[in-house]
């Protein structure tokens, strides 16, 4: 059965490299090509089963409501969520009329990316430090990354489920944020530089050792098979899957 499929923010770096693979991918027919201006209805979305949303965190909660309003399912890229837009995400899944539709949402379709936020989680209980580092294209609106959020709540999460407490740290000042952005409890340094894409290390500490964990997306292409098996998934997943590392075997 062919999947027809409406890509949101489509004029964007992302969402132009999401209608490409689509048109490429076995199963897969592009509908629509959405960006700004266009309404979000069953017009515009021209009969599409799954709706992929790559566009700027300020608008995408929005967006969803209106793609589930629109009934279809729906992959979300764009970074900017948090637990609250979550909530109201499950609380419009709840709704009758939205029954059986299914959201996923993912700060990284990289597998790498994916492995690299698990691999973290994984090591946080046997490091005393442990600090995330995203580096990126200058053209990003966000920071830190959406990525880096999670890599940090993942990390913080596995240190509290070991009963670790907090990390060495004797900074008394920091009028600047030199130490970066602090993530429950993990500090966060986001790097802006030409010539990057998307990267990520994790440096983990203990006395007289370190362990770097790093993700490298050189290129968008990256993204797109993770993208692509959202696509073909999502539908099977009713409510709401937050993380590709949900349709893995991780
Ligand atoms: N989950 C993942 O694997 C990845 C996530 N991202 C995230 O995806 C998002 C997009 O990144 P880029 O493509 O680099 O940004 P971009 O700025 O190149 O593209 C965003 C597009 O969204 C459009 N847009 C803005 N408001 C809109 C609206 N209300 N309705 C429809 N379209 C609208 C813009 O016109 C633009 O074409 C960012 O949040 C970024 O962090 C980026 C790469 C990978
Ligand atoms: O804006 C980007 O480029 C990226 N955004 C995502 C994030 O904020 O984590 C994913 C990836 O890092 C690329």
């Amino acid at each position: 059965m062919t999947i027809r499929v409406a890509v949101v923010g489509a004029a964007g770096r992302m969402g132009s490299t999401v209608c490409q693979a689509v048109q490429d991918a076995k199963g897969l027919e592009l509908v629509a090509r959405l960006d700004v201006g266009d309404t979000l209805d069953a017009e515009h979305l021209a009969g599409a089963d799954v709706a992929v949303d790559f566009t700027v965190p300020s608008v995408t909660e929005a967006n969803v409501h209106s793609l589930l309003d629109a009934g279809v399912d729906v992959v979300v890229g764009t970074t900017g969520w948090n637990e609250e837009s979550y909530g109201r995400v499950r609380e419009h899944l709840a709704r009758p009329e939205a029954a059986g539709r299914s959201v996923l949402i993912a700060p990284n379709f990289a597998l790498s990316a994916v492995l690299a936020m698990s691999f973290a989680a994984k090591a946080a209980p046997y490091f005393e430090s442990a600090e995330v580092i995203e580096l990126h294209h200058p053209n990003k609106v966000d920071a830190p990354s959406g990525t880096a959020v999670a890599t940090a709540q993942g990390i913080a999460a596995a240190r509290a489920e070991a009963g670790l407490g907090a990390m060495p740290d004797a900074t008394q000042t920091d009028p600047d944020g030199a130490r970066g952005a602090v993530v429950d409890g993990v500090h966060v340094h986001a790097v802006r530089l030409r010539g990057l894409t998307a990267h990520e290390e994790v440096v983990l500490g203990n006395p007289g050792e370190q362990l770097t964990i790093r993700t490298d997306s050189f290129d968008r292409a990256s993204f797109m098979p993770g993208v692509v098996l959202a696509v073909r998934q999502v539908s099977s997943h009713p409510g709401l899957t937050i993380g590709l590392d949900a349709l893995l075997d991780l």
